[in-house]
């Protein structure tokens, strides 16, 4: 059951129960005198009002183009504060025609550390765990503020999608001041910008260069979306997996051998501040990132995929002496802020793909932590 509350800073928490909800919110909050009692609610002034009231119609757009939307977002059957929404037609078997976008935006905003310790197991989850990224014919992002890294998921399911505008940057185009790094996790797909057209492959790496801008995807893929804040325009490049850089680390001994592929990195190709690659596990081999480290200069996020439904990665987090866990699943996301580890363990097969934003992009400059000093 919705319930309307005379909040106007929360207005995406009213409005994910119930659409109808949303219809009812906006005849009666967005007027000048709203008939409600409350004195903050009669104090919103003109924009304001505009605003909810263009919020709240393209919420209304998204419910009658896709009526499952509100309640699947994020897997959590809730949309967040800023949500952006945009519909095309819809060609008859549901998939997107060219040029059309369900684009919907969660914003996650950054953490202290001493915020995260007294953190339950829900609230770790809502702050630092990105689920329901992928969805047919939809675009999902989540805005992060830490560094400004954004992630998400497009999924054109043999349709198009076009990653344009997007509120949250308030600019004309979404890479207008970006750059993007794209990794399909999966069947073969295109993705279109700045007036060439990539194939790519399973596992292969786009990087598009700020000023790209409007973006298409097509075809099978599943596209993984990393995008940070740049300072000038660099050469949009396709990396395939042959043109990777691989780093091997570990030994069976100690269940952490593993292959890190290297894309957007310094030994390949230049970039402002995007550096994205995926590691692999060797078979009998479960733990990722070990030693654990952390990067003061660098926030990261991982995307795990390449596991069977049921199967789990144990992630943890935290600062060294007061590490945290999460219960990871396929496609799902988790967001590592400079102060926090990022190791993991697997049941069941697994590869992540880690992306970075921040200072420099120097893979190596990060501090190592010894298992027997994390707590
Ligand atoms: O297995 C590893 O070790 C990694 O893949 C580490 C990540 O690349 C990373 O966390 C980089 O900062
Ligand atoms: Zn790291």
């Amino acid at each position: 059951m919705w319930r309307a509350r005379c909040r106007p800073t929360r207005l995406g928490w009213w409005l994910h129960d119930e659409w109808r909800g949303a219809r009812f919110i906006r005849g009666g909050r967005t007027r000048p005198t709203s008939g409600c009692s409350s004195a903050r609610c009669s104090a919103l002034s003109l924009a304001p009002r505009r605003e909810v009231a263009g919020q709240i119609d393209r919420l209304l757009i998204c419910h009658t183009n896709n009526a499952s939307h509100m309640s699947e977002m994020s897997g959590r059957g809730r949309l967040s504060d800023k949500t952006c929404c945009q519909t095309g037609p819809r060609p008859a078997g549901g998939h997107t025609g060219r040029g059309s976008i369900m684009l919907t935006v969660e914003t996650r905003h950054a953490i202290h550390p001493d915020h995260a310790k007294g953190m339950d197991t829900t609230a770790l989850r809502s702050h630092f765990l990105g689920e329901g990224m992928f969805a047919d014919g939809e675009i999902r992002l989540v805005y992060t503020h830490y560094d400004r890294f954004t992630l998400g998921g497009a999924v054109p399911a043999g349709g198009t999608l076009t990653l344009d505008k997007v509120e949250e940057t308030k600019t004309d185009s979404f890479l207008d001041r970006r750059e993007m790094g794209i990794v399909n996790i999966g069947e073969p797909g295109t993705v279109e910008a700045g007036g060439e057209t990539y194939e790519m492959n399973r596992g292969d790496v786009l990087y598009l260069g700020m000023g790209s801008g409007a973006v298409t995807f097509g075809g099978q893929g599943r596209f993984y979306i990393t995008s940070a804040p740049a300072h000038r325009t660099l050469p949009s490049r396709l990396v395939t997996v042959a043109d990777c850089v691989e780093v091997k680390l570990g030994a069976s001994e100690t269940s952490n051998k593993r292959t890190i592929k290297q894309f957007i990195h310094p030994q390949v190709m230049e970039s402002c501040q995007l550096i994205l690659g995926y590691t692999s596990l060797e078979d009998g081999s479960v733990w990722n990132t070990i030693p654990s480290h952390i990067h003061d200069r660098r926030m990261e996020a991982y995307l795990y995929w390449g596991m069977d439904e049921d199967a789990r990665v144990l992630h943890l987090m935290g600062e060294p002496t007061e590490t945290r866990h999460l219960f990871v699943a396929n496609e799902q996301a988790v967001l590592s802020p400079t102060w926090s580890i990022h190791s993991g363990a697997g049941i069941g097969e697994y590869t992540f793909i880690w992306a970075m934003a921040g200072d420099n992009v120097d893979y190596t400059d990060m501090e190592f932590i010894q298992p027997k000093e994390l707590r």
